[in-house]
């Protein structure tokens, strides 16, 4: 845990110092987008009775009062972050939903890379700023944009409490023999070489809704969560405790995903470099942006491989059948790393929506208990529901995944809002 935290995440501070407001603005500062939520956490409709009920995996009765997408930063009247976060701004203020509001009890921000020093929902600082300036090495392509949404929020509000929420913090609890790389080990400490995780907060708030599915406390209950997305990870929780996942010291490890390789021999870069003459950052940029489901079809969204498969498209289908053989190796590995599995989650873009990948990716796993109902699955829906069979030893379940929700949810725990 981080010495600058204000405590556990969870601890209620003493009444006299709670913030009156009981909403959380929330801002995921992504390479080129900004994306923000605005949410109640008292669980009361907005003043405008504009709210909408129910958010959540959890059912926690947050509500969402606005949310928006500031896109193509870099370009025209957006020209950094900052005039996203300024754009954000106005249109929240245009819906009397400002950040002036003394309603608003803090911002949470998603901060992707937390190293080994950010273990937590952590209070910001200066000093917890430049903490993640420290780590810009370790995710150059994230954490810049998230360290540029902090100071725009802290400029706009500075009386406010802001907060980091970490996406490699679900993870920090992995052990040792699954978070190191095999590798000399003075070299791996030297540069922090090791394996953190990434969606943490995905991972969480799904592997906890996936208990509350099958009526079972998160300590009980063993589940890998299939966070598949534009970028996609796995993971193994165990008894609420995060043990696995594929993810590694950057997010370009494991899974096969929209733009990014995942797994591959590491001597693909060395052999790129000698033989094809390639340079680090365009080796960089061919496996994190050119391959993946775009690099192997030309296509990274898995509505449009479906539209070319139903047209006989080989390219596509190779590309779809690759990215659900990587789906059950990690299923069957981390059925074996957690021994016994209870539920199986699938969640995000194609999780939630694309029956072809989880039939694909469950097909063949009979003999590990796992049995899709082939109905079930095919039923669109917007809530948590199961899609195995009645006699399936380990549930399938689709659960639809709010990391905004998460990060509120933690950041106004942090700050001590929580109402009795
Ligand atoms: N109906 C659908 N069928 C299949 N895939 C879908 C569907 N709807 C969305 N997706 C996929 O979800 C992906 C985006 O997932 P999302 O979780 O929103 O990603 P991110 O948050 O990482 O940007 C898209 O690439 C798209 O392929
Ligand atoms: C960490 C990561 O991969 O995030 P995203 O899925 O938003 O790209
Ligand atoms: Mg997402």
């Amino acid at each position: 845990m981080s010495t600058d935290s204000a405590g556990p995440a969870r601890s209620t501070a003493p009444a006299a110092d709670r913030p009156a407001g009981t909403r959380v603005l929330v801002i995921n500062s992504g390479s080129s987008s900004v994306k923000y939520q605005l949410l109640d956490m008292a669980g009361r409709t907005g003043a405008d009775g504009t709210g909408t009920a129910g958010t959540g995996p959890d059912g926690t009765g947050a509500v969402r009062l606005a949310s928006g997408l500031v896109e193509r930063i870099g370009e025209g009247p957006v020209a950094d972050h900052a005039a996203a976060l300024r754009q954000a701004a106005a249109e929240l203020d245009e819906r009397g939903l400002g950040l002036d509001s003394p309603d608003l009890a803090a911002v949470g921000h998603r901060v992707v890379h937390g190293g080994t020093r950010f273990t937590e929902p952590t209070r910001i600082t200066d000093e917890v700023v430049a903490g993640i300036e420290e780590l810009i090495p370790l995710a150059p392509l994230h954490n810049p944009a998230n360290i540029q949404g902090i100071k725009v929020a802290r400029e706009l509000r500075p009386d406010l409490p802001q907060v980091a929420v970490f996406d490699t913090a679900f993870h920090s609890t992995m052990p040792e023999h699954a978070a190191r790389y095999a590798i000399d080990t003075a070299t791996a400490d030297a540069h922090g070489v090791r394996r953190y995780g990434f969606h943490g907060t995905s991972h969480a708030c799904v592997s906890r809704a996936a208990a509350a599915l099958l009526g079972r406390e998160p300590a009980e209950v063993n589940v890998i969560v299939l966070h598949l997305g534009n970028g996609a990870s796995a993971s193994a929780v165990a008894g609420g405790v995060c043990v696995e996942t594929s993810m590694g010291l950057t997010p370009l490890e494991g899974l096969v995903m929209g733009t990014r390789s995942g797994d591959l021999d590491p001597a693909v870069i060395f052999h790129l470099s000698r033989v094809a003459g390639m340079s680090t950052d365009e080796i960089d940029t061919l496996l994190n942006k050119r391959s993946g489901l775009l690099g192997l079809c030309g296509d990274n969204d898995m509505r449009e491989i479906g539209r070319r498969m139903a047209e006989g498209d080989r390219a596509a289908g190779l590309a779809f059948e690759i990215y659900v053989h990587r789906l059950r190796k990690y299923v069957g590995s981390y059925t074996a790393v957690l021994g016994r599995v209870d539920v199986i989650a699938f969640t995000a873009g194609v999780g939630e929506n694309s029956a072809a990948v989880r039939e694909a990716a469950m097909r063949g796993l009979e003999a590990l208990g796992i049995a899709l109902d082939p109905v079930r699955n095919a039923l669109r829906g917007s809530s948590a529901r199961l899609i195995s069979a009645d006699g399936s030893r380990t549930a399938v379940a689709v659960i639809p995944t709010d990391e905004e929700l998460e990060i509120a949810t933690q950041t106004y725990a942090l700050v001590g809002a929580v109402r009795d």
